[in-house]
C-alpha cells in the first residue's frame, strides 16, 4: 500500500537562536513510497552525487531505525536546494525517520521522532521546525535530551536569496571558534533571549533588531557569505524587518511585508548579485503522511 512523505523545508538561526532557534517554510520533499522491490531504489532528480540506493540518506536514516524493512521503490521529488542552507539532509533524515516508522510499525511519538533526528543531525534547529511547523525554540543537553517549544512566527513574507554555490554545513561550521570569552558569551546569549520573547510577544520590530545582532557565527562565517551584508542593507532600503543567514548558509533570508516585496525584488535584481530569489511563508506544520 503505497503512500506520501511531506517534508517542510526550514531556516535555521535567525541571526543569534544558533543551533536552537528554526522555522518551517514553504518548500517541500516529497517521498512516495511504492511497491516492496529486492532492493532500495530511490529515483530523485537531485544529481549525481546523491546516491540511488541504500547509501541514500532517506535510507540509510530508516536502515539505521530499523534494520529489517524491506526494500521499496522511492520517488523522490523535492524542491529544497541542497546545501544551501534550507534543511536539505534535515528533510531527508526526517523521511528517513517516518519511512522507518511507517513500515516497521514503530509508533513513534513525535518526541521519540525529534530525539532520534537531533541524535543524527547533531542540533535540532532544522529538525524541529521540520517536525513541529511554524516557529521552535530547542536545546539538545549534555545528556542528549531534546526540549523543544513550538511558537507562533508572525505572518510575513520570508525572501530566500539562494546563491547558485553549494556550502556544505560541514564547511561553514568549521570556521566557527572552539570557545567564546565568558562576557561575549553572556552578551550573545542574552541577544538571543530576547528575541526568544520578542518572538512570542509579538513585537517584530525588536524581533527584527535582535535578529541582525548575532555573535554567534555571523561574524565568522562572513567570508563564507559575503553577500549577506549587501542584502541586509538591501533589505533596509526595501522596509524589511530584518535580514539573517538562514542556518550554515549560504541562502540569506529576509523577513518583509508582503507590500514591499515586489521592491525588495527590484533592489535584488538591480544589485547584480547572482542568485535565485525565493518568495516563502512560515509553513505550519511539519511533517505530513498521507
Ligand atoms: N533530499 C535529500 N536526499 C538525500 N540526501 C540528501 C538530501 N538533502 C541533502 N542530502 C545529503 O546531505 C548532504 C548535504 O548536507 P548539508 O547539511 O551540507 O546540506 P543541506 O542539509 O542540504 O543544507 P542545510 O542543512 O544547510 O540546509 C548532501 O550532500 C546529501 O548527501
Ligand atoms: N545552526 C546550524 C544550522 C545548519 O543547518 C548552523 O548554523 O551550522
Amino acid at each position: 500500500m503505497s503512500f506520501e512523505i511531506i517534508v517542510p523545508a526550514t531556516s535555521a538561526n535567525l541571526g543569534p537562536g544558533f543551533d536552537s532557534i528554526g522555522i518551517a517554510v514553504s518548500r517541500y520533499l516529497k517521498v512516495k513510497v511504492e511497491a516492496s522491490t529486492a532492493s532500495w531504489q530511490v529515483e530523485h532528480q537531485l544529481g549525481k552525487d546523491v546516491p540511488t540506493d541504500e547509501r541514500n540518506l532517506i535510507v540509510k536514516t530508516a536502515l539505521q531505525i530499523a534494520p529489517a524493512i524491506q526494500p521499496h521503490h522511492l520517488i523522490v521529488d523535492s524542491e529544497i536546494p541542497l546545501a544551501r542552507g534550507l534543511g536539505s539532509s534535515s528533510s531527508a533524515i526526517i523521511a528517513g525517520i517516518e519511512l522507518a516508522d511507517h513500515l516497521a510499525e514503530l509508533n513513534l511519538s513525535q518526541l521519540e521522532k525529534l530525539q532520534l533526528a537531533t541524535k543524527i543531525e547533531g542540533h535540532p534547529d532544522n529538525v524541529a521546525p521540520a517536525i513541529l511547523g511554524d516557529l521552535t525554540v530547542s536545546t539538545y543537553t549534555a545528556d542528549q535530551q531534546v526540549f523543544s517549544i513550538k511558537g507562533h512566527f508572525p505572518e510575513m513574507a520570508l525572501m530566500a536569496f539562494v546563491p547558485p554555490t553549494e556550502l556544505l554545513t560541514t564547511a561553514s561550521r568549521s570556521v566557527l571558534p572552539a570557545k567564546l570569552n565568558f562576557s561575549t558569551a553572556v552578551k550573545a546569549s542574552s541577544i538571543g533571549n530576547t528575541l526568544v520573547a520578542a518572538l512570542f510577544a509579538g513585537d517584530l520590530k525588536q524581533a527584527g533588531q535582535l535578529m541582525e545582532q548575532d555573535q554567534f557565527h555571523e561574524q565568522y562565517r562572513a567570508h563564507l557569505v559575503p553577500h549577506l551584508a549587501k542584502l541586509r542593507t538591501l533589505g533596509h532600503q526595501a522596509g524589511a524587518i530584518a535580514t539573517y543567514l538562514s542556518g550554515a548558509g549560504p541562502t540569506t533570508m529576509t523577513v518583509i511585508d508582503l507590500k514591499s516585496c515586489q521592491r525588495f525584488a527590484d533592489l535584488v535584481a538591480a544589485s547584480g548579485l547572482s542568485g535565485e530569489l525565493l518568495q516563502l511563508k512560515v509553513e505550519r506544520q511539519g511533517v505530513v503522511i498521507r
